[in-house]
């Protein structure tokens, strides 16, 4: 089945091309989590995760995904532990999703793909005064990433899922993202990697749960509703398959949290 999803992802342009040049390149994202290879590291800390729902400010159509942004001008909702030093603010999350269940997710485990990816995105608040300014360095940015798995209805996905499409910036608040987090959140991969989408930076420590969360096939129908291009650009294409390809592992180790 792998052999025929390749091939037919090959038939799956990217909506973005591949630049020919990426910043270092020696560390980019997404990559296959080989679960052998991984390394578990006893020394991991515990993954601490405190977000306030106040902070939960619009959810917007960036082009080639949805964001949920959150209010990072204060340290009320922080991610730190696990195998980070620094205390991290939560400034975005979104996902990247096929055009049917076989695909979408960006990262795989053991070559397994999934439908869906969450991405939620922080950025180091002890070095630096902004995200701008933690997007450029190499320990700015900390996303954790949790599959989507076709099963029941996400309740708590479901606020998320009335409020698209968003086509400009819609207000939408009071959203706790931990609701996404699957149950044991201290079952998880990390490895140094990028941004997977442009500018692809060389900034993020990736914490990618074990656990996939359930969402339902019609949630996932809505994320396929969504457009790239506003409709007034003309030809209406249908948000799907945003996702980045594999990129080579290197000399990369990718630690676990469990055994
Ligand atoms: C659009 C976007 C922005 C940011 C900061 C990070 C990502 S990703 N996919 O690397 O988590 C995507
Ligand atoms: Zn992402």
């Amino acid at each position: 089945a792998v052999e025929y999803m390749k091939k037919n992802l090959t038939s799956v342009h990217p909506m973005w091309l591949e630049p020919l040049e990426v910043p270092g390149g020696d560390r980019q994202s997404p990559i296959d989590i080989s679960v052998r290879k991984s390394v578990f590291d006893p020394n991991l800390k515990p993954l601490v995760a405190q977000y306030d729902p106040r902070t939960c400010q619009q959810i917007w159509n960036n082009g080639y995904s949805f964001l949920v942004e959150y209010d990072d001008t204060t340290d009320k909702s922080t991610l730190r532990g696990g195998p980070l030093e620094d205390q991290f603010r939560l400034c975005q999350f979104h996902f990247h999703w096929g055009e049917n269940n076989d695909w979408g997710s960006e990262h795989t485990v053991d070559r397994n793909l999934y439908p869906a990816e969450l991405h939620l995105v922080h950025w180091n608040a002890d070095k630096y005064a902004l995200f701008e300014e933690a997007v450029m360095e190499e320990n700015g940015l900390a996303v954790i990433g949790v599959f989507l798995k076709v099963g029941k209805t996400h309740e708590g996905l479901q606020k998320l899922v009335d409020a698209l499409p968003a086509g400009s910036v819609v207000e939408f608040t009071k959203f706790d993202p931990s609701c996404l987090l699957p149950e044991s959140i201290n079952e998880y991969w990390t490895y140094a990697g990028s941004l997977t989408t442009p500018p692809l930076t060389e900034a993020v420590t990736w914490i990618i749960m074990k656990q996939p969360i359930e969402v339902s096939h019609n949630q996932l129908a809505v994320f396929r509703s969504l457009l790239f291009t506003s409709a007034e650009e003309g030809v209406q294409k249908s948000m799907v398959n945003n996702f980045r390809f594999q990129q080579p592992l290197k000399d990369r180790t990718i630690r676990s949290s469990f055994t």
